[in-house]
């Protein structure tokens, strides 16, 4: 998949639910609150839903595995799961590493969308060091680039080119929807 691309395997209707997945730094927060703002629908920072033991464990610098991650993703279907049971929108920054984490997320939602924010690594490294105060180690990165899995052509969403502006990457996103 090229690094702007939009997959549209099932026509999604309705209140807009979508994940912006992507390694640390590739701006999840930052995309993810302008697109729930403009949806008027709540956003949701991944993040908060760490356990302690798991944000304890990246400020060392360690990797989180599989097993670390399993609550914490099951916590977030939750939330898709309950906002679609309510018919509502609803934005959910998610780093979404794998494929079988984005499988686990839609399976609370099979219409949920995904917008995978990709580019250099060089790129993303600076803006990681240019976030004083984040308790992610930019010493992760690579860790996370390594067992990133892209978004498939098979899932809804796309996939965006983050040298582009905020505003501009926002403005894809919705002339999508
Ligand atoms: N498209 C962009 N252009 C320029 N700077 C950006 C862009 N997206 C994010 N940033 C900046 O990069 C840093 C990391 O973004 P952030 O949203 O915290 O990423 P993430 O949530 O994926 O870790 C922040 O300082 C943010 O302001
Ligand atoms: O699955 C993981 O390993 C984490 O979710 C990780 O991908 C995430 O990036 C951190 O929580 C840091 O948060 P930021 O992405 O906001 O830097």
């Amino acid at each position: 998949m090229s690094a702007s691309s939009v997959n549209t395997p099932s026509a999604a209707s309705g209140a807009p639910r979508w994940v912006v997945m992507g390694v640390s730094g590739s701006g999840k927060s930052t995309i993810g609150a302008a697109l729930a703002s403009h949806f008027a629908v709540p956003f949701l920072e991944g993040d908060a839903y760490h356990p302690a033991d798991n944000v304890s464990k990246m400020t060392a610098g360690i990797p989180l595995d599989d097993e670390d991650r399993a609550g914490w993703l099951d916590a977030l279907a939750g939330e898709i799961g309950q906002a679609r049971s309510r018919g509502e929108g609803l934005v959910l920054s998610c780093s979404a590493l794998k494929r079988r984490y984005r499988d686990l997320l839609r399976m609370a939602d099979p219409a949920l969308r995904f917008v995978h924010l990709a580019g250099p690594r060089e790129l993303i490294a600076a803006r990681m060091h240019g976030r004083p105060g984040h308790y992610m180690p930019p010493s992760l990165l690579d860790s996370q680039l390594s067992i990133l899995e892209p978004l498939q052509a098979d899932e809804a969403g796309l996939t965006l080119d983050i040298t582009q502006a905020p505003s501009a990457l926002v403005d894809r996103i919705t002339r999508s929807a």
